[in-house]
C-alpha cells in the first residue's frame, strides 16, 4: 500500500516539474517579445516625431490634386450634359421665351422633354433641367417642405393612413405658389408647341378655382383642346383616363405594340391625340379614386395620359417626375439634389396668343388625312382569295376606314360632279390595295373616258419609266374610242367564261374555292376602273348595246370569280345610263359619294349634299342611310406622293421572275407605228399566204387589223375616201408588211395624184429593187399587158387610182383601161396578182368597178376613211350599210370573207 502512494506521489512530483520547466521556456520568449516589441514602438515613435510636416506636405496635395479634377471632370459632365440637355428638348420644348413659337414635330419623332430651368455648374455652362411628359410620364409638383417621400408623395411601404396624409405648403391649396403656376404653364405651353395642332388635349381639375397656370389657356377651350372638370368630377375624369387607356391598349395598340410612341415609329402613325390632365388639388382622394390615379400613372404613358399633379399625394414611382418647387428654384426627382433654377413664367401673351392661333387651326378643320396611312407596315403580305380589303381614308375622329371588294359587296359606284375628287380617290384606293395585294394577287385594268391621261402615270412614260406592276392595261384619251372600252369588256368576258370553266372543273363555285383546289393556278383577283364609264353606254347603237349586256354579265357573273367592276362618273347622266338597267345597277352594292354627287345613294339618303371638300360617304349597302360612312380622303393625286409608293412596288417587282413586264398602254391621242408593233416584227419572209397589216386594231393587245391575201377570188383592198394622209398610211403599211414576207415577189406602184407622191416615194427602200414605178400613162400601158402569173405574187398599189379616170377611159386595142383593171380585179387573186388601190370617194370606185348596178365582189375587203356608213351599202352585206361616223385619223375596216361586223382601225403613222 505504501510503495503504491509512493509511486503516485513521485509521478506527480515529475509531471508538476515537466511543466514548470516549461512553463519558464514560455515565459522568457515572452518576455524577450516584449522587449522586441518595446524597441520598435520606441523606433517607430522616434521616426514619427521627424515627418509630421512632409505626410500634412503631401496630404495637401493630394486633395488639391483630387479637387481640380473633379472639378474638370465635373465641367466635363455639364458640358456634355448641356449639349444633350439641348438635343433631347429642342425648338419649342426648350427655347428660351422671347422669339419662342411652335414647332410641331413629324409623327414619328419622338416627343421632346420639356425644359423647365437650368442646373448651374460653375465654371461650365447651365445644363437644361428637363421633365419627361409626353408618352413619358407624369408630372408631380410639391412645396419647399414636401420633397420626395415627405408628404406629398407616398412611398410604397406607407399605411393608408399616411398616403393621404398632407403636409407643407405644396400640399394645401393655401401654400400653391406662383411658381408652380408658372410650372404648369411652361410644361403645357412646351408641350402643345411641340406637338401637332389639336393632338395634345387638356382637361383641367381646379375644384378651388386658382388658375393654376391654365387661365392663359383659356382660348382652346371652344376647339375642345381644353375642358375643365367641375368640383367633385375628379371621380369622373379619373374613370374616363382610365377607359381611355383600356381602349387604346385593345383597339388601338391591339397586342401588336406596346406604347403609342412606338407605334407611331414603326408605323408612322398616331390615331390618338396626348391627353394631359392637370389636377389642382382638392379634397382627400377615395378609395376608388386612389386606385384609378395609380393606374393612370402605372398604365398611361404607354397611352399618352399624362398627369400634372399638385396638391394631390402621388407615389413615388419611376414614372412620376417630382418637382419639389421653393421660390424660384426647384428639385427633380431625376436630377437627385442638384438646385434647378427655374426659367420664368412663359409671357401671358404668348400663352394666349399661341392657344387662339391652335384652336383656330384645329377650329377650320382636322389635319388633312395623309397617304401614307392608307399603306401597310409591310407591302404584299394579305392573300386577295376571300376579297380585296383596303382603307381609303379615315373617319372624321381619324380612324382608318376601309372598303371590301369581295362576293358582297362585288362592284362600286362613284360618283361626284367635276374636281370633287374621284380620280385621287381612285388613286388613293388603289394605293391601299397594290400595296397590300401582291401583283399575283390583283391586277387592274383601267380605262378613262375623260379626256387627259390621268390613268397613264401607270404605265412607263418618257419621264418616268416605271410603272404599277399590277397593272395590265390602261387606256387614256379614249373618249372617242368606245369600241376601245367594247374591247376590254370583251376581254374581262372571255377570263370570266375561263375562270368559270376552271370552277366548273375543280366543281367549285367561287374563286376562294377554286384557288383552294389549284393552288398553282394564276387566279389573281381583277379590278377594272372605268372613268366615266356613261360614255359607253351612250348613243343607241350596236356598242351600247353589247357594252351594256357585257356589262351586265360581267356584274352579276363576276362577284364570285373574283372580277370587280368600279365604275366613275361626274354627272348624274351616267348614273341615269345605268338607271334605265336596274338589274346592272343592284349589283353595285358599294357607292361612294363624293361632295354634292347625286342619284348614287338611296333617294332619301342626302349625306353627301352636306358633306364638305375631300371627303366622301361610302355605303356599301346601295346607299342605305344607316351603311352610311363618312370618310377623309387624303390627297393621292400629286405625282411625287404617288411616284415614291409607285417606284418601290416596281423596284421590288421587276427583278422577280414571275414579273409580267409593263403594261399595255392605249392612248387614244397618239399614233401607233408600224416598225414597233408586235404583228410586224413577226412577218417573215416566205409566208405562202401573206397577210397585210392595215393599221392599229383597237383592243386589249395592240394588235394589227390584218387582210390574209390568199389565192381567193375577191382578195383585193379598197381604202376609200378624201384623207391623203391616212389612205397613203394604209396602203404603205400595206406594202411594207407585204414586202417584208413577199421580197422575192413582184411589186408595182401606180401614184396617180401628186399629194401622195411622197409617201409612194418613202416606199423605195422597202419595196424590192425591180419594183415597177407608173404614172396614170404608164399605168394603162401596164395593165392590158398583164398576165397573172401563180408562180411570182403581184402587188399593184394605185395612189389614188380614180385620178387615172380619163386615161383609163382611152381604149387601146378594143378594151379601155378600166376594162383591163377590171379583169385584173376579178381574176387577178385566184392567180396571186392582187390590187391594193386608193379610191377618192365610193361613187369613183364604182365607177371605175363598171357604175351603179356593177358588181362590187372584187373588192372583198375595204378600208374606209371619211365615207359615210350609207355610202358603203353595196360593199357590205346587210341593207343600208354600217354604221360608222368619220374621225380623225380612224378607219373602218371590213373583209367579207371574215367580218360579221368591221372593225375601227387607227393606221400607223406615216414615215415619209
Ligand atoms: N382628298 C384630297 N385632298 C387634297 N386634294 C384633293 C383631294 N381630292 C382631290 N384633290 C385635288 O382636287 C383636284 C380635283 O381632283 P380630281 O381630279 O380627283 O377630281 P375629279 O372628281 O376626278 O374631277 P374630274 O371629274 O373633273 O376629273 C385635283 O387637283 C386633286 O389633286
Amino acid at each position: 500500500m505504501p510503495d503504491v502512494r509512493t509511486s503516485v506521489v513521485e509521478s506527480v512530483r515529475a509531471a508538476l516539474s515537466r511543466a514548470r520547466a516549461a512553463a519558464r521556456v514560455h515565459l522568457d520568449a515572452a518576455r524577450s517579445d516584449l522587449a522586441g516589441a518595446e524597441a520598435r514602438l520606441a523606433r517607430v515613435q522616434q521616426a514619427g516625431e521627424q515627418r509630421p510636416a512632409r505626410a500634412a506636405a503631401e496630404r495637401d496635395r493630394r486633395l488639391a490634386e483630387l479637387a481640380d479634377k473633379h472639378a474638370a471632370g465635373m465641367a466635363d459632365l455639364a458640358r456634355r450634359a448641356a449639349v444633350a440637355g439641348a438635343l433631347r428638348a429642342t425648338g419649342a420644348a426648350g427655347d428660351p421665351w422671347p422669339g419662342w413659337h411652335p414647332t410641331p414635330a413629324i409623327r414619328t419623332e419622338p416627343p421632346d422633354l420639356l425644359r423647365v430651368g437650368e442646373i448651374r455648374i460653375p465654371g461650365a455652362p447651365p445644363v437644361p433641367a428637363l421633365v419627361p411628359l409626353l408618352d413619358r410620364g407624369h408630372v408631380a409638383l410639391v412645396g419647399p417642405h414636401t420633397g420626395p417621400g415627405a408628404g406629398a408623395v407616398w412611398t410604397e411601404e406607407r399605411s393608408d393612413e399616411g398616403r393621404q396624409r398632407l403636409q407643407g405648403a405644396g400640399a394645401s391649396a393655401s401654400g400653391a405658389s406662383a411658381s408652380q403656376h408658372s410650372l404648369v404653364a411652361t410644361l403645357l405651353l412646351r408641350a402643345l408647341g411641340r406637338a401637332a395642332p389639336g393632338t395634345v388635349r387638356i382637361t383641367g381639375y381646379d375644384p378651388e378655382r386658382l388658375g393654376g397656370g391654365l387661365a392663359g389657356f383659356a382660348p382652346l377651350a371652344p376647339a375642345g383642346l381644353l375642358t375643365f372638370v367641375g368640383p367633385g368630377g375628379l371621380a369622373g375624369l379619373l374613370d374616363d383616363l382610365v377607359d381611355h387607356i383600356r381602349r387604346i391598349n385593345e383597339t388601338v395598340l391591339a397586342g401588336e405594340h406596346s406604347s403609342l410612341r412606338e407605334m407611331a415609329v414603326a408605323t408612322g402613325k398616331r390615331p390618338e391625340p396626348w391627353r394631359v390632365a392637370v389636377l389642382l388639388g382638392g379634397d382627400e382622394l377615395s378609395r376608388h379614386e386612389r386606385a384609378q390615379l395609380e393606374r393612370i400613372l402605372r398604365t398611361g404613358a404607354a397611352c399618352g395620359v399624362h398627369l400634372i399633379v399638385r396638391g394631390i399625394p402621388v407615389p413615388e414611382w419611376s414614372t412620376v417626375e417630382t418637382v419639389t418647387v421653393d421660390g424660384d428654384t426647384a428639385l427633380l426627382s431625376s436630377c437627385g439634389p442638384l438646385p434647378v433654377l427655374l426659367d420664368g413664367p412663359p409671357p401671358a401673351d404668348l400663352v394666349t396668343a399661341t392657344s387662339r392661333r391652335l384652336a383656330e387651326r384645329v377650329s377650320t378643320g382636322p389635319a388633312p388625312a395623309v397617304f401614307a396611312d392608307l399603306l401597310p407596315e409591310e407591302i404584299w403580305t394579305e392573300s386577295s382569295a376571300a376579297g380585296l380589303t383596303a382603307p381609303v381614308g379615315d373617319s372624321p375622329e381619324g380612324r382608318p376606314v376601309s372598303v371590301t371588294l369581295a362576293d358582297y359587296p362585288p362592284h362600286a359606284l362613284i360618283a361626284g360632279p367635276s374636281g370633287t375628287g374621284k380620280t385621287n380617290l381612285i388613286y388613293a384606293w388603289m394605293g391601299a390595295l397594290s400595296a397590300r395585294y401582291s401583283p399575283t394577287e390583283l391586277e387592274f385594268y383601267l380605262l378613262d373616258f375623260k379626256e387627259g391621261v390621268s390613268f397613264a402615270r401607270f404605265a412607263p412614260g418618257q419621264r418616268d419609266p416605271s410603272w404599277l406592276p399590277h397593272v395590265r392595261l390602261v387606256g387614256v384619251n379614249v373618249n372617242t374610242d368606245r369600241e376601245f372600252g367594247l374591247a376590254l369588256l370583251r376581254f374581262l368576258g372571255r377570263e370570266l367564261r375561263r375562270r368559270a370553266d376552271a370552277a366548273k372543273q375543280h366543281e367549285v363555285t367561287k374563286l376562294a374555292e377554286l384557288r383552294a383546289e389549284d393552288p398553282t393556278g394564276h387566279w389573281p383577283r381583277i379590278v377594272a376602273v372605268v372613268d366615266e364609264f356613261q360614255v359607253l353606254l351612250t348613243g343607241r347603237d350596236a356598242l351600247a348595246q353589247e357594252a351594256a349586256t357585257l356589262l351586265e354579265d360581267l356584274a352579276r357573273r363576276g362577284r364570285s370569280q373574283g372580277i370587280h367592276l368600279i365604275l366613275a362618273s361626274q354627272d348624274v347622266s351616267g348614273i341615269e345610263a345605268l338607271w334605265g338597267r336596274p338589274a346592272l345597277v343592284a349589283q353595285f352594292t358599294l357607292r361612294i359619294a363624293l361632295p354634292k354627287a347625286r342619284r348614287i345613294l338611296a333617294e332619301t339618303n342626302t349625306a353627301a349634299e352636306t358633306l364638305p371638300r375631300h371627303h366622301a360617304v361610302v355605303n356599301a349597302d346601295s346607299g342605305a342611310v344607316e351603311a352610311n360612312r363618312i370618310v377623309r380622303i387624303p390627297a393621292a393625286s400629286d405625282r411625287r406622293t404617288w411616284g415614291e409608293l409607285q417606284h418601290r412596288l416596281w423596284r421590288d417587282w421587276r427583278d422577280r421572275p414571275a414579273s409580267l413586264g409593263a403594261p399595255r398602254l392605249f392612248d387614244g391621242d397618239a399614233v401607233p407605228q408600224l416598225a414597233t408593233s408586235p404583228d410586224f416584227a413577226a412577218l417573215r419572209p416566205g409566208t405562202v399566204d401573206p397577210v397585210v397589216l392595215l393599221g392599229e386594231s383597237i383592243d386589249v393587245q395592240a394588235r394589227s387589223a390584218r387582210l390574209p391575201l390568199s389565192r381567193s377570188p375577191g382578195r383585193n383592198i379598197a381604202v376609200v375616201g378624201t384623207r391623203v394622209e391616212e389612205a397613203c398610211a394604209v396602203l404603205a403599211a400595206a406594202a411594207r408588211s407585204l414586202a417584208r414576207q413577199s421580197p422575192d415577189a413582184r411589186f408595182s406602184v401606180a401614184c396617180l395624184d401628186q399629194d401622195a407622191a411622197a409617201t409612194a416615194e418613202s416606199l423605195r427602200p422597202d419595196l424590192p429593187p425591180d419594183t415597177g414605178w407608173y404614172d396614170a400613162p404608164g399605168l394603162a400601158e401596164l395593165l392590158p399587158e398583164l398576165e397573172p402569173d401563180p408562180s411570182r405574187p403581184h402587188y399593184l398599189f394605185l395612189f389614188a387610182a380614180d385620178a387615172a379616170a380619163s386615161t383609163l377611159a382611152v381604149k387601146t386595142g378594143g378594151r379601155s383601161g378600166h376594162e383591163h383593171l377590171r379583169r385584173l380585179l376579178n381574176t387577178g387573186p385566184e392567180r396571186r396578182t392582187h390590187v391594193l388601190g386608193w379610191w377618192r370617194s365610193v361613187a369613183r370606185l364604182r365607177d371605175d368597178l363598171g357604175g351603179i348596178g356593177s358588181r362590187t365582189d372584187s373588192i372583198g375587203a375595204w378600208v374606209a376613211l371619211d365615207v359615210q356608213g350609207g355610202d358603203l351599202s353595196g360593199f357590205y352585206p346587210q341593207q343600208g350599210g354600217p354604221v360608222w361616223y368619220p374621225r380623225p385619223w380612224r378607219a373602218l375596216y371590213f373583209d367579207r370573207a371574215r367580218h360579221r361586223t368591221p372593225e375601227v382601225v387607227i393606221p400607223y403613222g406615216l414615215t415619209t
